[in-house]
């Protein structure tokens, strides 16, 4: 019996041998592979901009991704750089943009680096700006608001995806993540399928806990104020988990306030033709404390004391979509 040693030497040196041969001839050029997905650019470009208007100061702090396709793929294929965009010089283009036109938001600043590489380069096909904001807040100070300090308050992320290819109108998705909500009462999950794979009891009452991510997109990149569609989104997906202060709103499952969310956002902001979701459910389970005899606990009941699970997760998840909409991605 040929050894695993032997085996995996001559496995070697066949591969060896055809790629020997594969130099020769380069199959892409002989039209017998293509490219599919394919780009370049810089990631995690951190940014810090102040803007001074007088004593008042605005910040923002961003990580900007850029990613370029080019028309031509001599960059792979011949290992010729001659119209290759460094990586380097897309990171300064960032920090030149932003101090030429300032920054308003992650979708404007984002449309702008955009247009820059499609207009300064004719071979550059699409253009990916991937930007991520970092939750600074103006500080309050005795409820007022500080002319220059700022505090950091991650309720949630925010981000936005521009996409613009070469003679087409730019893509825009916003969206936010990592924002963590729980409530204690008015969620109830009953009455699911009943079989012999169930052992999940009804539970009329429970701890529900999630961390919302949304990705959005806009059919138009005119007249949208994109700080106010952003809040209003966060704003309509709180007020769908948790109701008004006193009573709350009433939860049957995780796949109903997750659908409310989505239809109120798309009944409320026209400029979204598009939102998708998901909702993991952040399980909190009852302790069992049944088992334990009176003299230990006197009452079986226990609504006070849970054993949070991470893992396995429930997760629920769903897009929806304008009728008419067609994805422009
Ligand atoms: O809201 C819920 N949806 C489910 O689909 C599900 N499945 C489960 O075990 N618990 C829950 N909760």
């Amino acid at each position: 019996m040929a050894s695993a040693k032997w085996s995996y030497e001559h496995k070697v040196s066949n591969i060896n041998a055809l790629s020997k041969e594969n130099d020769s001839i380069d199959n892409f050029k002989a039209d017998k592979y293509m490219f599919g997905n394919y780009g370049y650019g810089k990631n995690s470009v951190k940014l810090l901009h102040v803007s001074r208007d007088g004593p008042k100061h605005t910040i923002k702090e961003y990580e900007v991704d850029t990613h370029l396709r080019l028309s031509t793929t001599d960059d792979y294929v011949d290992g010729n750089n001659r119209n290759i965009i460094a990586t380097d010089s897309q990171k300064n283009t960032i920090y030149v943009l932003a101090k030429k036109f300032g920054i308003k938001t992650p979708e404007e600043f984002g449309l702008l680096i955009c247009s820059h590489f499609l207009y300064t380069y004719r071979h550059v096909e699409e253009v990916e700006v991937v930007i991520e904001q970092y939750p600074w807040e103006r500080l309050q100070v005795n409820n007022r608001p500080h002319n220059h300090a700022f505090i950091f308050d991650p309720i949630a992320t925010r981000h936005a995806t521009l996409v613009q290819r070469r003679n087409e109108s730019p893509k825009i998705t916003s969206g936010l993540k990592n924002m963590r909500v729980l409530k204690t009462t008015q969620s109830a999950f009953t009455d699911f399928i009943q079989d012999g794979y169930r052992t999940l009891p009804d539970d009329n009452d429970r701890i529900f806990s999630t961390i919302v991510t949304a990705n959005w997109s806009y059919s138009t990149t005119q007249g949208v104020d994109f700080d106010f569609a952003w809040d209003s989104v966060k704003n309509f997906i709180l007020q769908k988990f948790a109701g008004p202060p006193d009573e709350g709103i009433f939860s049957p499952s995780v796949q109903n306030t997750l659908y409310l969310s989505e239809k109120l956002i798309l009944d409320s902001i026209q400029q979204i033709d598009r939102i998708e979701m998901s909702m993991p459910n952040k399980h909190y389970y009852t302790v069992d404390l049944s088992k334990f005899p009176q003299s230990v606990i006197d009452t079986k009941e226990n609504k006070e004391v849970y054993q949070p699970v991470d893992k396995p997760a429930g997760f629920i998840y769903a897009e929806l979509l304008r009728k008419n909409h067609v994805s422009k991605l």
